[in-house]
């Protein structure tokens, strides 16, 4: 099929990627003509494990990136829409201008029948909203269809999670929608992924809840953790056991430093806001909790931090391993690590930042904090080293080589990923966020 995918970002790069990837004509548009420019040459803007080889195999044959959005819109049967969706500074919703800019850039050269397709994360009612615009400004008209199909990615597993979902969900007003939407993921859905057909409002809730529930597992185990650090228990402990339990699981039940990122914490408050503009807000008021626990996990890393250095962080030397909100990927958006980092800082403790992957965003986005080219190099000197973000590089790391480079062997690990007892060994004082 001939596609095209406007917004080609962390979703959208990839999924055009990937939409190559099963065979289909695909054509991605952005705004920005450097990531368009990037992206041209193979390789994408931002880092993510598997894209760069797919873009490499594709670009130049059934793969091609674009400003152009009225050559795009010729080009295709098909067109996902993966803008971004911030939410409202004043968090009372989306900031849905980016869905509805692309919308109006291009639907004007929509000429003949074809399938917009959502894929950006919106609240209920925006699809029906999207298709007033389109026929409104459309010259087809009625004949030119809108539907959702949200994502589901995780980052630093889009490429697998885009090729191989856990499901497809997709919300459609007609049979030709359905039908054309089995057609652009025929190869995914034969390789075994289930595709859930409903109508538009149940999938853009489907999205909604995925994130929302997610969230609620993360600020339960943290709370749990507020519990253990009240009481000289363990929520690693804790999440372990009650994660034998299949019906519970052990995934999205880490304690420590809560969520980040571009997504969870905007889409828990943004759903919450449209809910109560719903008037079923009293029913979603525990979702102002989950929010409310994950901020405040923040706060309890840098008292922990305080404590440990005892009680006053002006001029204590601070290694803060970890910028990217999480691990596999350079995304710094809402990175728990660097809101702590910077609160540390503000508070006066002289921090070295180190991330195998996010460092050249974090200096762009957080010039003020210093950063280091190795985690053994940030660690130096420092009266403790904090590990924010659960690389995996970290928690292997060899204690006695970081030893010697630390003026004290204090490691607080915000993400119970270390090996207490090994670190032990080698003479160091563990701390673990969750456990008191
Ligand atoms: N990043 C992720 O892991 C996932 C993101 N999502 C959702 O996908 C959407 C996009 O998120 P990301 O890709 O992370 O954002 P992003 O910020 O990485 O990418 C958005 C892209 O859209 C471009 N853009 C903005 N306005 C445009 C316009 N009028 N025409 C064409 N391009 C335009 C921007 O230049 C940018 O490249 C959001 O709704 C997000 O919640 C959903 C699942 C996973
Ligand atoms: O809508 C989205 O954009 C995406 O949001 C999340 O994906 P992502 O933000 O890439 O990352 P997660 O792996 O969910 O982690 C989010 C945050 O939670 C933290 N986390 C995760 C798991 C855990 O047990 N504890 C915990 O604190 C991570 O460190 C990270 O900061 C969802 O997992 C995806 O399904 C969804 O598509």
């Amino acid at each position: 099929m001939r596609m095209t995918v406007i917004g080609c970002g962390h979703l959208g790069a990839t999924h055009a990627a990937a939409m190559a990837e099963i065979g289909h004509d695909v054509i991605g548009v952005d705004i920005d003509p450097d990531k368009i420019e990037t992206l041209n040459s193979g390789r994408a803007w931002f880092r993510e494990p598997e894209l760069d080889d797919l873009l490499a195999r594709h670009v130049g044959g059934r793969l091609r990136f674009t400003t152009d959005i009225r050559a795009a819109a010729e080009h295709g049967e098909v067109h996902f829409i993966g803008v971004g969706t911030p939410d409202l500074p004043d968090g009372s919703g989306y900031d849905l201008s980016q869905v509805f800019a692309a919308v109006e850039a291009l639907a004007p050269h929509l000429t003949g029948r074809c399938l917009i397709v959502g894929k950006s994360t919106v609240s209920v009612g925006t699809t029906a909203a999207v298709r007033k615009l389109v026929h409104r400004l459309a010259p087809a008209g009625e004949a030119v269809e809108v539907a959702w199909s949200p994502e589901f990615l995780r980052e630093g597993h889009a490429v697998a999670d885009t090729l191989r979902p856990d499901r497809i969900v997709a919300g459609v007003s007609s049979p030709w929608a359905e039908k054309t939407i089995r057609e652009a993921f025929a190869p995914i859905v034969d390789a075994g992924s289930p595709l859930i057909v409903t109508d538009p409002e149940t999938c853009e809730l489907v999205k909604g809840a995925a994130n929302a529930y997610l969230a609620t597992r993360i600020s339960f185990i943290n709370a749990m953790a507020n519990l253990c650090e009240a009481t000289g228990a363990d929520a690693a402990v804790v999440a372990q056991a009650i994660g034998y339990d299949t019906r519970i699981g052990h995934r999205a039940m880490s304690p420590g430093l809560g969520y980040g990122g571009g997504c969870l914490p905007k889409d828990v408050r943004a759903f919450t806001a449209r809910a109560e503009e719903l008037g079923v807000g009293d029913s979603f008021a525990f979702l102002r909790g989950v929010d409310a626990i994950n901020r405040d996990r923040r706060s309890r890393t840098v008292e922990r931090v305080r404590a440990v250095v005892g009680g006053e962080l002006t001029g204590k030397r601070v290694t803060v391993w970890g910028a990217a909100f999480k691990p596999g990927t350079d995304d710094i958006r809402d990175s728990p690590a660097l809101d702590v980092a910077d609160r540390l800082h503000d508070a006066g403790a002289v921090v070295t930042v180190f991330d195998p992957m996010a460092n050249a965003n974090a200096r762009a986005g957080h010039p003020d904090l210093a950063y280091a080219g190795s985690a053994i190099e940030a660690a130096r000197d420092a009266a403790v080293v904090l590990l924010a973000t659960e690389w995996p590089q970290f928690a292997d790391a060899d204690p006695e080589a970081v030893g010697q480079a630390v003026a004290d062997r204090v490691l607080i690990d915000a993400r119970s990923t270390i090996d207490t007892d090994r670190w032990a060994m080698a003479g160091w004082t563990v701390h673990r966020l969750g456990k008191g």
